[in-house]
């Protein structure tokens, strides 16, 4: 077999790693899925799909995430929220995985965050496993061939899954181990073959770097109407909320599935591909991020398949809840081609709320949009964290926060300004429960969200009327054309609407007290949004 297909002039010897078995540069995603079959990583699926599993870890191990202290990050880490790791720590941790990785065999991929040309971040991704380097060039993006020969890392990431940290000797937690160093430009992934913990910690990188430049990075999808990148619209979520599913929409195009900065220019796509939930996708609702389950070189990651047929099960959840598949942004029809959109004219805050007692949409004022990013309310969904087996109402700031190096803050106050300047129209959206809190209600159904968004981005919604909510303070449209009005008044859908009132109340009192932290930070206008 042919391999690398283009060697860099910087290899991983000038970088001061060497001694390893054989180093494949950027190989490409054919000779990656024949590589991978051929060491046993996986399996050729359907359509030249390729089929993996990641053993313990098959979701994320936030705990295991860590930020290494120094006099530069000192002051700018928000500690509450990112576990410190000492800089002597992390060193031995350095030295002891590049001892590990002696004598075997590595896949490294010259790739790069961020799809706007004057932002962009080059990131080399060092991994063990050769369907890592598959997974790394769907997501990230890829640079011209004529680019890779000088190309030089930015930042690089060894993700070393059978490497086990030890908590003595490295200050992490557990054998499982996510270390980011700014000063070394380095990051560590060991212990955990879940290939999304690459993904997320560029996307944390991006998040440390870009407010610097004024860029609000942002854990958000987005989409603008067809013809007019103008017309753009971003989707903020935690995982499992429904950015991806609810960004792929046929009738507009989309710019990207997880993570994007905002710029002076407009929107800007970090990645190049997109990673889906796949559990109960239904080929009808869902038709295009569906097909992309049986086209080659898409990477399934944790789903059950016949061996015989091949054919995917994607009912059973045996494996995880957090079954993916992973593909390149072009394989979605009506993807767009540069990555880029306007500033957006639309902000979608997509909550999943476990207790059925959000409207399954709100219009937002600049500053009660402010307060809802800040809060960040929604539930942790089955799979994506490591322990988590049902939702779990949660706050998590910038609808992020597992992703957030730096205080809330400074990304609300990037946000605040960008909205100001640019007049976008907040909203916030329960795709959670509906009739009942998780166990006695439903989840809310895709169609009658899908309806609600097309109304609100088509600037339909606007014109209708509304009601201010009782508890929330926020306006609720009283009827939307697709929607059963019913569904609009979420105390109309409980068989008892005391029982609701009950259950608004305690959310209204969570509400509260998670902003006390927060207070001291925001202006007047914010705090007059407050909710309880
Ligand atoms: N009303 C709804 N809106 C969005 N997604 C929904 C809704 N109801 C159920 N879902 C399901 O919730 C999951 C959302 O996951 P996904 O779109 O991958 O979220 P994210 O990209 O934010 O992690 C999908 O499995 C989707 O089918
Ligand atoms: C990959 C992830 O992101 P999301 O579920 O938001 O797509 C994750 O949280 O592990
Ligand atoms: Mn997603």
């Amino acid at each position: 077999m042919d391999h690398g297909t283009v060697n860099p002039k910087m290899k991983l010897q000038d970088q001061g790693i060497s001694g390893l078995g054989h180093v494949y540069y950027n190989l490409l995603e054919q000779e990656l899925v024949d590589v991978a079959v051929e060491r046993g990583e996986g399996t050729l699926g359907k359509g030249g799909a390729f089929l993996t599993t990641t053993g313990q870890f098959t979701g994320r191990s936030p705990k295991d995430k860590h930020v290494v202290r120094t006099p530069s990050t000192e002051n700018t880490i928000w500690w509450d929220n990112n576990a410190p790791m000492a800089p002597e720590a992390f060193d031995r941790l350095y030295d002891d995985m590049t001892a590990h990785m002696k004598g075997r065999d590595y896949f490294v991929e010259d790739l790069y965050g961020g799809a706007d040309p004057a932002h962009r971040l080059d990131v080399r991704i060092v991994t063990e496993l050769a369907w890592h380097g598959l997974f790394c060039r769907h997501l990230l993006r890829r640079p011209e061939v004529s680019e890779l020969d000088s190309f030089s890392p930015d930042f690089t990431i060894i993700n070393c899954p059978s490497f086990k940290a030890d908590p003595e000797r490295h200050d992490c937690r557990s054998d499982t181990v996510i270390a980011l160093n700014f000063d070394r430009k380095l990051i560590l992934i060991g212990g955990t073959e879940y290939a999304g913990e690459n993904k997320k910690s560029v996307f944390t990188l991006l998040n440390y770097i870009l407010p610097e430049k004024g860029i609000m990075p942002m854990h958000c999808s987005a989409n603008h109407a067809k013809g007019n990148p103008v017309d753009a619209a971003v989707f903020f979520g935690l995982s499992g909320t429904g950015k991806t599913t609810l960004s792929a929409d046929p009738n507009r195009v989309l710019i990207g599935d997880d993570e994007h900065g905002w710029s002076e220019r407009g929107i800007f796509n970090f990645e190049g591909g997109c990673y889906a939930k796949t559990i109960g996708l239904d080929p009808e609702a869902e038709p295009e991020i569906y097909a992309t389950t049986q086209m080659p070189h898409t990477v399934i990651e944790n789903m059950v398949f016949d061996p015989e047929t091949l054919e995917l099960d994607f009912e059973d959840d045996s494996l995880t809840a957090n079954m993916r598949c992973a593909y390149p942004l072009h394989y979605i029809d009506n993807a767009s081609e540069t990555a880029l959109g306007g500033h957006p004219k639309n902000i979608i805050m997509l909550t999943c709320d476990a207790f059925g007692v959000l409207p399954p949409i709100a219009r937002l004022t600049p500053a009660q949009a402010m307060y809802h990013f800040l809060s960040g309310f929604t539930s942790k969904v089955a799979g994506t964290e490591r322990g988590v087996t049902e939702p779990e109402p949660t706050f998590s700031t910038c609808f992020g926060a597992p992703f957030m190096p730096r205080r809330p803050e400074v990304y609300g106050e990037l946000l605040r300004q960008k909205i100001a300047s640019h007049g976008a129209t907040c909203w916030l959206v329960n795709t959670g429960w509906t009739g009942g809190a998780y166990g006695t209600g439903s989840r809310m159904p895709i169609q009658a969200t899908r309806a609600l968004l097309t109304a609100a981005l088509d600037g339909s919604l606007v014109e209708g009327q509304f009601r201010k909510d009782a508890n929330f303070g926020f306006d609720v449209p009283v009827t939307c054309a697709g929607v059963d009005d019913k569904l609009l008044s979420p105390r109309d859908t409980w068989a008892d609407p005391s029982a609701y009132d009950a259950q608004a109340q305690k959310l209204v009192d969570m509400f509260a007290e998670n902003f006390t932290q927060y207070v001291p930070y925001i202006n007047e206008d914010v705090k007059a949004a407050a909710i309880g």
